[in-house]
């Protein structure tokens, strides 16, 4: 298709070649392309008609050839078969300029024409466009039209020369037209160029060639007719192999399902037969199972039968044995026949002498229930004589035992209700040991002490006088007992431990700890935490523990519980409350004679393992008020209450007590205490000298030894709360803690001063308790 367009190109230049300008020529043109007049007259006409040339193919193969455009194949097919040709045409009449392309210039060519067929048949104009000797050529041509025949000859000549460069592309390219154009094309720009008359020889050479190539133009259409049949034929077979290759793939397409349909059929049949097999299987299989079980069966019959044979045997046997057994029998029964007849007359002379035997025991054993009953009567009389002698004995021993606590309260009277120790704690690692550092104590003789009863401490004072001079003073105290620094708590507690026996016979019993701040307070009364270095109420407790265990022989019971408050400017806290931090209001109330607080906490006590959980829950609460608050340990009052009641079913007796255990708030002196310069401090200072110094006037007030006389208990909240303990119902112990530091000389005298004057007091009878 390509190379018919790349004729049709070189054809419908040729019609412009046969201007009116050259007559001679135009009939010869004419009758080869046949349309060539028209197309001279009107270019778009020329256009329009180019299908219906000669040249194109017939209208019906045209159809088939269209078609066949679209396939890319059949046109590199019709490509290749019509380069041949051409080759075959080149030689015969422009041999050389065709040999002289390059091998890939037509087929360029070829292409570039294809794509002008495209283009709805403009190749004429297109062609005419794409080089310049075309358009010099359609320029010589309109100008032919348009001039008079008069310029004929030089337009003719210019369009000559056009034609020589024309032919060029038709028979390969622009190169080929070059090629030619050099012998053609040289003369012809020399007509044109030089003096526009041309000699008559020269025309008669352009004729010749003109001849020539209206020969070639004939041999292009013969080529261009057999090269059309053979499309034709080609677009028949093409058709015919399309035709079969449809038949093809409808036969391959009914074989295609002919095969799946069997194929199915095969998969049907092998499934069938897949059943079939599954079947018999299972039938073999069962009727396996069924022999097995039959076998089985008529095993297990066959040994029945021959356990029934054995059965049988053993029985022939054991009858064939009886029987023997039976003869044996028969003859052993008959001597023992014999043998009874023997004995039965044994029996009836047994029988007799059996009789007289019973006679003889029953006289026996009448006697023996006398005898006994006389034992009987000793036995009861003996248990009675017992009886009375252990009621006689337990009735001394409870005797003894009232007279014990009458003797052990006298012993604590004649002691004193209000008795007063004194107590120098060792100095500390961290303070200085040198002796200008530490204080000038004496400690009085400890047999003259157990002799008199009263232990003797002096205390010496260096000064300077108003002159000057060098003053040694020496202070002397005597109190019930003093302990050097070397003193153990175990020590201490034994003077106290009877104290805290009177508890249980029932009298209310009140140790304090007084002294100035860090003198050894909370370590006498709590101690440290390992058994050694406990203190007092850990102590007290557990020896009051034990002792009520002992008198459980003697019929009591106790009851106990426990109460730990805290007295801090005035304000009752309670340091065993739920809380972190007690923030309720507790009030002292007096019922029935009893002192007791509102809204606290008081813990059974079961054991004395329970006592050290409710010291260290004391101590956190402490801790975290401290936290909250300020150092205020040593600024506020603390008392632990133990509360017991006992019981004595078999006497009757009952007793109802409470020991209180008292730290008391640091003693000393508010210049001291740094609280002239601390509001707070100061609060503290006036707080503590308030409650110390109502303490002191309740003790002097009980010493004054007036019945029903006034005491002032209500002045401070220590004294309400000690109200019962330090009433002339109790026994009081104040324990004076001293700083062996000289620095502390002054603090230490104040404190003996104190405990001088509680010492002093004398507290009426105390009475004992009884629970009502
Ligand atoms: N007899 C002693 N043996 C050994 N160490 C003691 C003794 N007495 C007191 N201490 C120690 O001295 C220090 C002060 O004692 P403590 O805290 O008991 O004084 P305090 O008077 O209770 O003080 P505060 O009023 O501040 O509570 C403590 O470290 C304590 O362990």
């Amino acid at each position: 298709m390509s190379e018919d367009q790349e004729n049709i190109a070189p054809m419908s230049r040729l019609p412009r070649l046969a201007s009116p300008a050259k007559p001679s020529a135009i009939p010869t043109l004419s009758a080869t392309t046949g349309s060539a007049v028209p197309l001279l007259s009107n270019g778009n006409a020329n256009k329009r008609k180019l299908p219906s040339s000669p040249l194109a193919p017939p209208p019906t193969k045209r159809s088939v050839s269209g078609s066949s455009l679209g396939n890319s194949s059949t046109s590199t097919g019709l490509r290749t078969s019509q380069r041949k040709p051409t080759s075959e045409f080149v030689p015969s009449t422009t041999r050389k300029p065709v040999a002289a392309l390059p091998p890939s210039r037509p087929a360029s060519a070829l292409g570039t024409s294809t794509r002008r067929t495209g283009s709805a048949g403009s190749a004429g104009s297109a062609a005419s466009s794409s080089t310049t000797s075309t358009t010099r050529a359609r320029a010589g041509a309109a100008t032919v039209a348009k001039r008079p025949p008069v310029a004929a000859s030089s337009s003719t000549t210019r369009a000559t020369s056009t034609l020589g460069r024309s032919v060029g592309p038709g028979a390969g390219g622009r190169a080929t037209s070059r090629g030619v154009s050099p012998a053609l094309a040289a003369p012809s720009r020399a007509t044109g160029i030089g003096s526009g008359v041309a000699s008559a020889a020269q025309f008669k050479s352009h004729n010749g060639r003109l001849e020539n190539v209206e020969k070639m133009v004939g041999g292009f259409k013969d080529l261009l007719e057999r090269e059309q049949a053979k499309i034709s034929s080609l677009q028949m077979s093409q058709v015919d192999l399309q035709a079969l290759l449809q038949s093809t793939q409808n036969t391959e397409r009914e074989a295609r399902r002919d095969l799946s349909s069997a194929s199915e059929e095969l998969a049907a049949v092998r499934a069938a037969h897949a059943r079939e097999v599954d079947d018999l299987e299972r039938t073999v299989a069962r009727k396996d199972r069924e022999k097995r079980g039959l076998e089985d069966e008529m095993r297990e019959s066959r040994d029945e039968l021959s356990r029934e044979r054995d059965i049988i045997r053993q029985l022939k046997q054991t009858l064939a044995e009886q029987s023997t057994q039976h003869l044996t029998l028969s003859a052993q029964l008959q001597a023992s026949q014999t043998q009874l007849n023997l004995l039965q007359a044994e029996v009836e002379r047994a029988t007799l002498s059996v009789s007289s035997m019973k006679a003889e025991l029953a006289v026996g054993q009448d006697t023996a229930r006398k005898a006994e009953e006389i034992a009987e009567v000793k036995i009861t009389e003996a248990e009675e004589e017992r009886d009375r002698r252990i009621a006689e004995i337990e009735e001394e021993l409870r005797a003894a035992e009232t007279i014990r606590r009458k003797l052990h309260n006298q012993v604590q009277e004649l002691k004193g209700n209000i008795r007063v120790f004194a107590r120098v704690r060792p100095p500390l690692s961290h303070e200085s040991s040198s002796p200008d550092a530490l204080a000038d104590i004496v400690y009085g003789d400890d047999r003259e002490a157990q002799e008199t009863g009263q232990s003797k401490i002096v205390v010496k004072s260096k000064s300077e006088s108003a002159t000057g001079q060098a003053r040694e003073q020496e202070y002397d105290f005597t109190f019930d007992k003093i302990f050097a620094p070397h003193s153990g708590q175990k020590e201490v507690f034994e003077e106290i431990s009877m104290l805290a026996q009177s508890v249980l016979d029932g009298y209310n019993v009140c140790i304090f700890a007084y002294g100035q701040t860090g003198s050894g307070k909370s370590w006498t009364m709590e101690g440290g935490q390992n058994e050694l270095d406990a203190g007092m109420i850990p102590r007290a407790i557990d020896m009051i523990f034990t002792v009520s265990n002992g008198l459980k022989d003697r019929g009591w019971k106790y009851q106990m519980e426990g109460q730990y408050l805290e007295v801090y400017n005035e304000v009752i806290n309670d340091l065993l409350g739920k809380d972190q931090f007690d923030t309720k209001k507790h009030e002292i109330k007096t019922v029935d004679g009893k002192v007791s607080v509102t809204d606290v906490v008081s813990i059974p006590l079961n054991n004395p393992r329970q006592v050290s959980t409710l010291l260290d829950r004391a101590r956190g609460r402490r801790a975290v008020a401290a936290t909250l608050m300020n150092e205020r340990s040593s600024r506020s009052h603390s008392v632990f209450t133990l509360k017991v009641k006992g019981e004595n079913p078999s006497t009757g007796e009952k007793s109802d007590a409470m020991l209180n255990l008292v730290d008391l708030a640091g003693s000393e002196r508010v210049e001291k205490s740094g609280a002239v310069s601390n509001q707070d401090r100061m609060k503290e200072a006036i707080s503590i000298n308030k409650s110390l110094s109502a303490l002191m006037d309740v003790i002097g007030a009980l010493g004054g030894g007036k019945d029903g006389g006034h005491i002032p208990y209500r002045n401070s909240t220590l004294t309400r709360l000690l109200q019962t303990s330090l009433s002339g119902s109790s026994k009081t112990l104040m324990m004076c803690n001293l700083s062996p530091l000289s620095a502390h000389l002054g603090e230490t005298l104040c404190s003996l001063r104190f405990a001088t004057k509680v010492n002093s007091t004398v507290v009426g009878q105390v009475k004992k308790q009884i629970q009502k």
